[in-house]
């Protein structure tokens, strides 16, 4: 196992979870608390012009609250390394949940696509677009609730989520077509196209524009003509066809999508979500940490909301919260004063 210093005495690794081009997933135990994380470790050199990339998902993700939005709980950088401690999901990723049951009913589907509906209204509605949304980026927790990753890719524009965007990114079977054309456009309008595609497999158990060769797949995609199956009722082709419209302006919008008749099926409401960029304070949490740390439970709080949010007290704070939330007891082993003490 291979052994970081910075991590030392503050996270416990443990076995390989994911690995990707410039980063790997490590599952690993936050020993203050003894809660599960997920530690993203990205090597410096090997990141190389992709540093920016970084700093946007840390920006990004440190702004972000929301239930089915992975939590960033820390961030350690080191000469040679950057560590993004983040909520971990024991359940894997959708994509292997749909395979494993060949394809989801409309009733599991509408349950999991309003998750997913909620955190990108939300996500958008801070002036964000995900921009590479796919099964592969959407995690279950161990209540089988879902969790948005991998925003590497988001991109805030700085004047607003209405002005438009050029880089293409993503990947293409995902991609809208005025991404895969080149052409300006607007991320909010793309994420409704891939959510498009994300609720098709959902309900298919496929993808609605397939092929081994990219061009084909290119052709695929702008001409709009996918296979409907005997099995998907008619409101839910309705609301696939009003998404992968090829037309972004004939689209279907985010607003529209929270309200729609397939979407609100069964359930009392529309999708809605809380507009929150601060954690509640909470004065379980803050005194079980101040009886650690020595420190009144204002001071501690303080520190919280003035610090930037990416320490080892935040990473604490945020996993007792979670655990309070599951009915479970605040517990944080006393190894922890002493990395309370070089913060505090
Ligand atoms: C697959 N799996 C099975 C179990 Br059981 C748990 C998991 C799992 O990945 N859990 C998990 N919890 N929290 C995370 C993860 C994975 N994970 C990820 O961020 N995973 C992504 C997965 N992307 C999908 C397409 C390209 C890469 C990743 C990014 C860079 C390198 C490796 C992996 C986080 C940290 C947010």
């Amino acid at each position: 196992m291979v052994r970081y210093a910075a991590l030392k005495g503050l996270y416990d690794l443990e076995k390989t979870i994911g690995s990707g081009g410039f980063a790997k997933v490590k599952l690993a135990t936050h020993i203050a608390t003894g809660e599960k994380v997920a530690i993203k470790i990205m090597d410096k050199i090997s990141l190389g012009d992709d540093l920016p990339r970084v700093k946007l998902e840390v920006q990004a993700l440190k702004t972000l609250l929301h239930q089915h939005i992975c939590r960033l709980y820390q961030v350690i950088e080191t000469d040679g390394h950057y560590f993004m401690v983040i909520e971990y999901c024991s359940g894997g990723e959708l994509f292997d949940h749909i395979v494993e049951k060949n394809r989801l009913s409309e009733t599991e589907s509408r349950k999991f696509f309003r998750q997913i509906v909620s955190a990108v209204a939300y996500l958008h509605s801070l002036g964000y677009a995900h921009r590479d949304l796919k099964p592969e980026n959407v995690l279950l927790d161990r209540e089988e609730n879902l969790k948005l990753i991998d925003f590497g890719l988001c991109a805030k524009p700085k004047n607003g989520i209405d002005s438009h965007l050029q880089t293409s990114c993503g990947s293409p079977t995902y991609a809208a077509p005025e991404l895969i054309l080149g052409k300006k456009y607007l991320g909010s309008e793309v994420d409704i196209w891939s959510m498009g595609v994300l609720l098709y497999a959902l309900l298919c158990g496929f993808l609605p524009f397939d092929d081994n060769s990219i061009e084909n797949l290119y052709r695929k995609i702008l001409s709009g003509k996918y296979a409907e199956p005997s099995w998907l009722s008619t409101s839910s082709k309705r609301l696939i066809r009003a998404m992968l419209q090829i037309d972004p302006k004939k689209r279907i919008t985010i607003q529209e999508l929270c309200n729609h008749p397939w979407i609100t099926a069964g359930f009392l409401n529309p999708v809605s979500f809380v507009h929150k960029t601060n954690f509640e304070k909470d004065d379980d949490v803050l005194s079980t940490m101040s009886a650690i740390c020595g420190e009144h439970a204002s001071d501690i709080w303080r520190k919280l909301v003035k610090s930037d949010r990416t320490d080892y007290r935040t990473a604490t704070y945020l996993l007792l919260l979670d655990r309070k939330l599951r009915g479970l007891s605040l517990r944080i082993s006393s190894s922890a004063k002493s990395h309370f003490k070089s913060e505090c």
